[in-house]
């Protein structure tokens, strides 16, 4: 017996350590994954690759890899390889390759290396990670819900009745805290346009504050632990994880919520006969076999599973980045008095002209607050990596090197976005600089066949939230908000570290349009 224990312990530990010594092996080799290409690279840590800090949440990605598109420009680099782990990652840098590899060479390049997992999670199923031929039928489908005309229409079902509710809240979060949390009161906004302007339902958000839905889709975005970040750059960086290690990205609980949500959306539509202009019906109009009962795959229309994974990027979509970027605006016009008293003017005058509503026209006479927009995106842009995966063996222009099936590709949006080169004084916010033509470096929404789908729609959510604040406040920024803005190192998607605080000072009639009670009423 004792001779049994004593070599069972030894095969053990000898087990152990040769599964070990072959890790090792592995991680080694992995690690000359770019010398061996003759691509420059940093040096990496064994095990961590170049992505120790990130993985102690000690910087964002999207930081890092900004820092990253830094060094390569000043070796003079078009692009160098990167290791996330283990993982090799191609990281591009010249403007001309970027635009190869996003527009003209889009046919090697046509996935984005996201997780997809539909026998386990519907929801990933979802348009930004479907694949190939799916991704390129489905995005035709979807594509006249999101038409300038269909987004006019959607702004214009918008009760008038959001824009009161917004002063209520703000003026009793004023009256208790002296400040208000912008991005808290932004989200609450977008949540309210987005349930209505999709499925034609009021959530309720800015009325009731903890609005269920808003809760879901929010602890998808911030999962602030160390597991449920981890996940989300894993999923992005190296999706095939997720087939070794069974891991979920959403859990049953959002996943039931969802479906049955839809379910009654779809339900009620059908009982009670109702046609509306919005993204709901569209896709129930997709070759009309979106019943609910429908569990199987379909190859022409959408399963319930497909159509639930499509309404949750929806409300995913419009959500969180939308709050973000207006959130931020609001930040950097607090810095700049100068500069919000001129979108105010701009606001005001337009606005008179159209007798105080804000409808889709009045919006796209607002040029000054559209280069704040697009400032705001350039310094704050909530996808700072756009990322590819490698479909087809691709030959990088003017080198020798391959790039293979398969491997993951990063659009360093947040370094060009921070380029001197094509944004003299990227650190100053300068809304000037949108007076003339846009640099092509500037892509906040990505580019390309795969470019956001919604980014009409998502602009247009932008510049209502911010017209409807700019238009009753005049904002200062509170002192206990940090300047310069950090971002939280546990968010996926750009986001401060630390809430934007502004104090809000309510304009007299004198100073704003009143749109309810004085439809002449001279400024
Ligand atoms: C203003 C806020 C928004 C920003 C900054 C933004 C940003 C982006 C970015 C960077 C991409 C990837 C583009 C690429 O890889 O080239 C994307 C894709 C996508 N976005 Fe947005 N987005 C916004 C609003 C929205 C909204 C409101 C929706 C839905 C209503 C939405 C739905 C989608 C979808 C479905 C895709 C995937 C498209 C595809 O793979 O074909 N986005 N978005």
């Amino acid at each position: 017996m004792t001779f049994f224990l004593h070599y069972a312990f030894y095969g053990f530990i000898s087990v152990t350590l040769l599964f070990v010594i072959l890790c090792l092996i592995y991680c080694k080799r992995a690690n000359e994954y770019w010398q061996r290409k003759n691509v420059y690279a940093w040096k990496p840590t064994l095990v961590f690759g170049n992505a120790m800090d990130i993985m102690l949440q000690k910087k964002p990605l999207g930081v890092q890899i900004k820092e990253y598109y830094d060094d390569l420009k000043a070796q003079r680099k078009s692009f160098g390889g990167y290791y996330f782990l283990t993982q090799p990652v191609l990281v591009v840098s010249d403007l001309d390759l970027i635009k190869r590899v996003m527009v003209t060479d889009f046919e090697h390049f046509t996935d984005r290396p996201l997780h997809i997992d539909e026998e386990e999670n519907p929801l990933t199923g979802y348009l930004p990670a479907l694949k190939g031929e799916r991704w390129k039928a489905l995005r035709m489908k979807l594509s006249p819900a999101f038409t300038l005309l269909k987004s006019k229409m959607m702004l214009e079902t918008l009760p008038e009745t959001y824009a009161d509710t917004l002063m209520e809240l703000i003026d009793r979060e004023t009256r208790i805290h002296g400040v208000i949390n912008v991005h808290e009161i932004i989200g609450k906004l977008n949540m309210d346009i987005i349930a209505s302007c999709a499925f034609g339902f009021e959530c309720n958000s800015l009325k009731e504050g903890n609005a269920e839905l808003k809760n879901h889709l929010l602890n998808f975005f911030h999962d602030q632990s160390l597991r449920g970040s981890i996940i989300h750059i894993l999923s992005y960086v190296i999706p095939n994880i997720f087939k070794i290690i069974k891991l979920k990205t959403c859990n049953a609980k959002m996943m039931d919520y969802f479906t049955k949500l839809v379910t009654e959306i779809i339900a009620i539509r059908e009982k009670d006969e109702i046609v509306r202009n919005d993204f709901m019906h569209i896709l129930l109009q997709i070759d009309e076999v979106s019943k609910p009962d429908m569990a199987s795959e379909s190859t022409d229309g959408l399963s319930l599973k497909e159509l639930v994974a499509q309404c949750f990027v929806f409300l995913l979509g419009g959500l969180e980045a939308p709050s973000t970027v207006s959130s931020f605006c609001i930040y950097v016009l607090s810095q700049h008095l100068e500069l919000q008293d001129k979108a105010r003017e701009e606001i005001r005058s337009v606005l008179k002209k159209y007798k105080g509503k804000i409808s889709h026209d009045a919006l796209s006479e607002m040029t000054f607050i559209d280069q704040c927009i697009y400032e705001t995106f350039r310094m704050y842009p909530p996808v700072m990596i756009h990322g590819r995966a490698c479909t087809k063996e691709y030959v990088v222009p003017g080198s020798r090197v391959v790039i293979e099936k398969g491997t993951t590709v990063f659009i360093p949006t947040y370094g060009l976005h921070m380029d001197p080169d094509y944004f003299p004084n990227p650190e100053v916010f300068d809304p000037e600089r949108y007076s003339n033509k846009i640099s092509d470096a500037w892509m906040p929404m990505g580019c390309g066949p795969r470019i956001c789908i919604a980014y009409r729609f998502g602009l247009l959510q932008v510049k209502y939230a911010l017209v409807t604040l700019l238009r009753h406040y005049k904002f200062a920024l509170h002192s206990s908000t940090k300047t310069p803005m950090t971002f939280d190192c546990k968010n996926f998607l750009l986001y401060p570290s630390s809430p934007i605080l502004v104090i809000p000072e309510k304009l007299s009639s004198n100073d704003s349009y009143n749109h309810q009670q004085n439809f002449d009423c001279d400024l």
